[in-house]
């Protein structure tokens, strides 16, 4: 039988990312002269990239801007976001196990995520984790980006995956319908920074911690969609 490919979201599920994210945004807006954001609303504005991210933010704030503007504001948090990317960013409790266990069972593991690949492997290096991961496609890397399916397909195919042996783990909406569409049992996280409840979304399993995510995806590989 073809070796399991796990594929992990990064923000919110691989790694607590939101000090470093949002710590930026809020920079951001006190130099726009913005209100400050509640810590619980910017979390929830993580997962669909980090444009998205700015944009809704500067929205929320009640401040209109065209594209320009947008652009240069952007350009003025990646620059900054890239010298704090691990600052207080750590791996979520039990991760690092859970990644060791995967992977003493000869599982392939990847990383699918919305954030720029450029800066997830600069984050993933920065934890020396990226060494674990066969690959790491970022929102950019093959032109379309979750919840688009192909985003997660195109991930499987360069680790060497099958769709039909993987199992997706991920925080929010996006990973979850990615999984779906492509068909791919997916394990969604609770500690990350989901907008939508995620039962709302039906994964197939919800985890609180990752103690448990090897006997998880075991068993998800091992009972098959029908
Ligand atoms: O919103 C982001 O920057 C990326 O998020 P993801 O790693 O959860 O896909
Ligand atoms: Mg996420």
């Amino acid at each position: 039988m073809a070796a399991a490919t796990i594929v992990f979201d990064l923000d919110g599920t691989l790694v607590d990312t939101h000090p470093d994210l949002i710590g930026t945004l809020s920079w951001l807006l006190e130099e726009e002269g913005l209100d400050a954001i509640d810590l619980e609303a910017a979390k929830k504005l993580i997962g669909h990239g980090m444009r998205p991210m700015v944009e809704n933010a500067l929205k929320l704030k009640g401040r209109g801007f065209d594209k320009a503007e947008v652009d240069a504001v952007f350009a003025r948090y990646i620059a900054v976001y890239e010298t704090r990317l691990t600052r207080e960013s750590r791996p979520f409790p039990g991760m690092l196990d859970a990644l060791d266990r995967l992977a003493d069972q000869g599982m392939t593991l990847a990383v699918c995520t919305n954030k720029v690949e450029r800066l997830a492997k600069k984050l993933l290096d920065e934890l020396d984790m990226s060494r674990r991961f066969a690959v790491i496609a970022g929102a950019d890397t093959y032109g379309v980006r979750k919840p688009d399916p192909g985003h997660l397909l195109m991930t499987l195919r360069d680790a060497g995956g099958d769709p039909a042996r993987a199992v997706m783990v991920g925080d929010s909406d996006t990973d979850i319908r990615a999984a779906q569409g492509a068909g791919v049992p997916v394990v969604a996280y609770s500690g990350g920074y989901t907008a939508i409840p995620l039962a709302s979304l039906d994964p197939d399993v919800i985890i609180d911690h990752y103690d448990v995510l090897p006997e998880t995806v075991g068993r998800l590989l091992s009972s098959p969609k029908v």
